[in-house]
């Protein structure tokens, strides 16, 4: 049973376990809430037979504490086993959910989009909040007490206990048996909501080029569409399960109607007494009530369906593992036949082959879409290969836990992911113990000075979501002072210098010269004026290596390299007319 209320509900043991008790402690308070009923019969009882003393009023008295003691006390063990765990383990949830996401392999994260991941993280995780600390115990409690309650009544009068209870297997068939329709209609809506809010994001990000392009209305129209659309299959979704849920909840309250005259037409053939019939009333006037109230949840609960499976296809996608300690031996970087693809049938890279050695600048370049990024994030198993073997320092990188192999790499990348805070914090990321004089030495080094001096707040200055209030060129220097600071022994620069106007790329080319000295350099770039200083080119075209060599080697031959350094001579010298 634990097993599967981990996975049908994405929980942690404990949350299982919590769940369990949850259960047990709602059943147990509807059944307290019957105790009234029960002594209501016996006092009517009392008052037909005409025996109610004064010991029997003292007997009543006990019996009215002792079932408000009960109510509170079952009460107070549903709240902490519903709310109280409920809330612990959604926390736990949470924080699960990012550690995993953390973990996982930059494959998982190009088939999903932000949106997604964010609304599993918060909208999922506070649905599930709901379903953990109402719906799903209250469903379990009410059919358990139901069930007990119903097989009691029995012993009374089978014949009152069919007319009662008639209406539960009905009812609940109704709403079961429109479960898949619901879960269909319930899927769409959420499909919707998510296009609808891929939308939203997209408009936001690119809000800039819309204005440019004076595209906002084009783009608003699908947007608009999009809203429609999840409008539409609200409406549907909700009027579904009205039709069902109203429908359930109306047979559920004939279920009075057909006690009530079963049991006149019993009494009036006298084959039933006064008081059963009473106490017949008395439960139908309870006993439906957490039945209707969990009706009313169904819907919900069926609709967890989705966001539990979007959360354990997160919990129980495979991690890349391995060893957390490193045995590389020097870090000079090996590809061997190398084959790549980052969805099955499109391959990317072919029997890639060649060795940036250490001490040494190992330049890719090639034409667009060749191979270059993906050579260079697979040299730091942001994937993991489909073929051959990469190796740095002769250990294999896939065998190696990714966050410790990274210890070995500084990567400026091309597109700069900068946070919300201050400079200094920005570049500290590079390495989190690093004082504020070690950071400023860095950014010094990456000619942040220049414009971080001039701000109000200078180091401390906050840049805004993304480093919004910087430019292209600032930003690069922010990245590439991380770099610095992290000073680790392999570096990969994609297009590092790409956005410095040439004043800037010259200073911050000397000091990478620095920096890069003994160390395993794979560098990126588009200007043949960047890697002509390098120790080896290796052009990559169409996922394969088309040339390897020494620029001046590379330069003697008729090939891609000596085309491309002609072709930016060409465009060098192109003027407009
Ligand atoms: N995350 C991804 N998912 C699927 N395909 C991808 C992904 N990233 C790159 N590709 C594809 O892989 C191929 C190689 O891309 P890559 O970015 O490595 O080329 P590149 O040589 O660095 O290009 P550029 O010089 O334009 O930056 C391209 O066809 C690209 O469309």
């Amino acid at each position: 049973m634990l097993n599967y209320l981990r996975h049908k509900f994405a929980l942690s043991e404990t949350g299982a376990k919590d769940m369990r008790k949850a259960f047990f402690s709602c059943t147990a308070s509807y059944l307290v809430l019957m105790f009234p009923v029960s002594l209501l019969y016996f006092l009517v009882k009392d008052l037909l037979n005409g025996t109610g003393t004064g010991a029997k009023t003292a007997f009543y008295i006990a019996g009215i504490v002792i079932c408000l003691l009960l109510i509170m006390l079952t009460t107070y063990i549903q709240y902490n086993a519903t709310f109280f765990a409920t809330y612990k383990e959604s926390g736990v949830r949470r924080i699960a959910l990012a550690e995993k996401l953390r973990k996982l392999p930059l494959s998982f994260f190009g088939k999903k989009d932000l949106a997604d991941l964010t609304s599993t993280i918060m909208a999922d995780c506070a649905l599930l909040e709901s379903g953990s600390s109402h719906w799903i115990p209250e469903l379990v409690g009410s059919i358990a007490s139901t069930f007990l309650i119903a097989i009691s009544l029995f012993f009374f009068d089978w014949r009152m206990a069919l007319a009662a209870l008639w209406v539960l297997p009905v009812s609940f068939g109704i709403v079961l048996s429109s479960t898949k329709y619901i879960n269909r209609k319930q899927v769409k809506q959420t499909q919707a909501k998510m296009a609808f809010a891929d939308g939203i994001q997209e408009c936001l990000e690119s809000v800039r080029d819309l204005k440019a392009n004076n595209a906002e209305d084009a783009y608003m129209v699908g947007l608009d569409a999009k809203l429609k659309a999840v409008e539409k299959r609200t409406i549907i979704t909700e009027l579904s399960n009205a039709v069902f849920n109203g429908s359930a909840r109306m047979i559920l309250k004939l279920g009075i109607a057909t006690t009530a005259l079963v049991g006149s037409v019993l009494l009036a053939n006298g084959s039933l007494d006064v008081l059963t019939f009473f106490m017949f009333l008395l439960v139908v006037s309870r006993i439906y009530d957490p039945m209707i109230s969990t009706l009313d949840n169904l819907s919900g609960i069926i609709a967890l369906n989705i966001p539990c499976g979007r959360m354990n296809e997160i919990l129980e996608h495979p991690v890349q593992e391995g060893s957390e300690k490193l045995t590389n031996n020097g870090c000079d970087i090996v590809f061997e036949h190398v084959g790549f693809a980052y969805n099955k049938d499109e391959q990317v890279l072919r029997d890639v082959s060649f060795v940036a050695k250490q001490g040494e600048v190992t330049a890719l370049i090639g034409p667009s879409g060749g191979g270059k990024t993906t050579v260079s994030r697979l040299a730091a198993r942001f994937w993991d290969i489909t073929k051959g073997k990469i190796t740095v320092g002769g250990m294999d990188v896939s065998r190696v836990d990714p966050e410790t192999l990274m210890s070995l790499y500084s990567i400026v990348f091309q597109d700069v992911t900068l946070f919300n805070n201050t400079i200094l914090e920005n570049i500290r990321i590079g390495k989190k113990d690093a004082t504020d004089e070690e950071v400023i030495a860095a950014a010094k080094l990456a000619h942040c000075d220049e414009f971080a001096e001039k701000l109000p707040e200078k180091w401390n200055s906050q840049i805004g979501e993304n480093g919004c209030e910087l430019s292209g060129g600032e930003r690069q220097r922010l990245s590439i002072a991380r770099a610095f600071l992290k000073d680790a022994p392999i570096i990969l620069l994609d297009e590092a210098t790409a956005s410095l106007d040439v004043e800037n790329e010259t200073m911050i080319q000397e000091s990478l010269s620095k920096l890069i000295q003994n160390k395993t350099v794979m560098i990126i770039a588009h200007r043949m004026r960047t890697v002509s200083g390098a120790d080896k080119i290796v052009v990559l075209s169409e996922g394969a290596v088309a040339q390897q060599g020494s620029p001046d080697v590379l330069s003697a031959q008729d090939g891609i390299y000596s085309h491309m350094v002609a072709l930016q001579q060409q465009s060098g010298a192109w003027k407009m007319e």
